[in-house]
């Protein structure tokens, strides 16, 4: 089984405007609302790939209602551990005039010593040899940042495979664990190492590092400019397939999804980046955080094409 864990998930309002004027009364086109939080979308991606899993993690009790509707109409499997106060509601401003996206993220409910030791022990309890974990997202206040390595360390006990998405110090000690796979930007690509994002070498060697750690596939996405992946067997980098870009809240959260899945299904490694790549493609070109389908995920495998690195020239 997969599961995705997200302790911070959030109500992602996504507001299409023509240009926001700093310091003024802005008035959107439209808004669109959506049950979101990086596991959330995961799951909604591997739903829509044909896959099954279960989202595991925190909901803010005052606003939950709302939030487990939108779940059941997408027909996805939950078990929540529910905490006091509001689930975050994060901001996204789609610029349509410019193409400009721009994220206002919250901190989100504070979660307490005992809620974190009952998701350890819930995780601790689920948790079976070669079911496939997703852990992805910021902690929320209250969390200390070593939770998500404390996590990975019983999932690895358990001899679960660990896919790990995080930023800042929660992602620099969780690192030490050695997740399966990894699934940074380059943002946060860059809390690891300091590598110059237009050098693709400089960003392979590095992630080379980390394999020798023993973390075994590493996915580097770069927005617009494409990605790369390093696994013990190679080193690819692809430009993003052509969109017609509605929103990129979720892209990387569709790669993580395709990796998932593609794992579940015992893919290779060249078809599990090929899906991840089309998966945040389709994704794009779809408003809000809503996932793609199916069929609009295979229109852009087609196109998808890699590059073995070293004949790479970059952009
Ligand atoms: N502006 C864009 N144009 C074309 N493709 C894009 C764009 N933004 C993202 N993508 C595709 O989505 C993939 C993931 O995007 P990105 O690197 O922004 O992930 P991310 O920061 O983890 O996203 P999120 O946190 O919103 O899920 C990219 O590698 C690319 O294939
Ligand atoms: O604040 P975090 O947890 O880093 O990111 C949260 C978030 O931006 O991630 C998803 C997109 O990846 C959105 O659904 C959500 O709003």
């Amino acid at each position: 089984m997969i599961y995705t864990v997200t302790l911070n998930p959030a109500i992602d309002m996504t507001v299409y405007i023509d240009t926001l004027k700093k310091g003024q009364v802005n008035r959107s086109r439209y808004c669109l609302m959506d049950a979101g939080g990086k596991g959330i979308n995961v799951s909604k991606v591997i739903k829509a790939l044909g896959g099954q899993s279960i989202v595991l993690g925190f909901l803010g009790n005052d606003n939950k209602d709302w939030f487990l509707k939108y779940l059941k109409e997408m027909q996805l499997d939950f078990d929540f551990i529910f905490v006091d106060g509001l689930t975050r509601t994060n901001i996204k401003i789609v610029e349509t005039s410019q193409k400009i996206y721009t994220d206002l993220n919250q901190n989100g409910f504070e979660v307490k010593k005992k809620d974190i030791n009952h998701l350890f022990e819930k995780i601790d309890k689920i948790a079976k040899a070669d079911d496939i974990f997703v852990v992805s997202g910021s902690l929320p206040p209250g969390a200390d940042e070593e939770v998500y390595a404390e996590l990975i360390r019983i999932l690895k006990q358990k001899g679960a495979k660990v896919i790990f998405d995080a930023d800042g110090k929660a992602l620099k000690s969780g690192v030490l664990e050695k997740p399966d796979v990894m699934k940074p930007n380059i943002h946060e690509f860059k809390c690891l190492f300091d590598v110059d994002e237009n050098d693709l070498n400089s960003i392979v060697n590095s992630a080379k590092k980390l394999i020798e750690s023993g973390i075994k596939k590493v996915l580097i996405s770069m927005g617009a400019k494409g990605a790369v992946f390093v696994t013990e067997n190679m080193e690819l980098f692809a430009k993003a397939a052509e969109a017609k870009i509605k929103s990129t809240t979720g892209a990387g959260d569709s790669m993580v999804a395709a990796i998932s899945y593609g794992l579940s299904q015992n893919m290779d490694d060249v078809s599990i980046f090929k899906l991840a790549l089309a998966c945040a493609a389709a994704k794009v070109s779809k408003e809000g955080v809503k996932p793609p389908e199916k069929k609009e995920i295979k229109k852009f495998l087609e196109k998808i094409s890699l590059e073995k690195l070293g004949e790479v020239k970059w952009i």
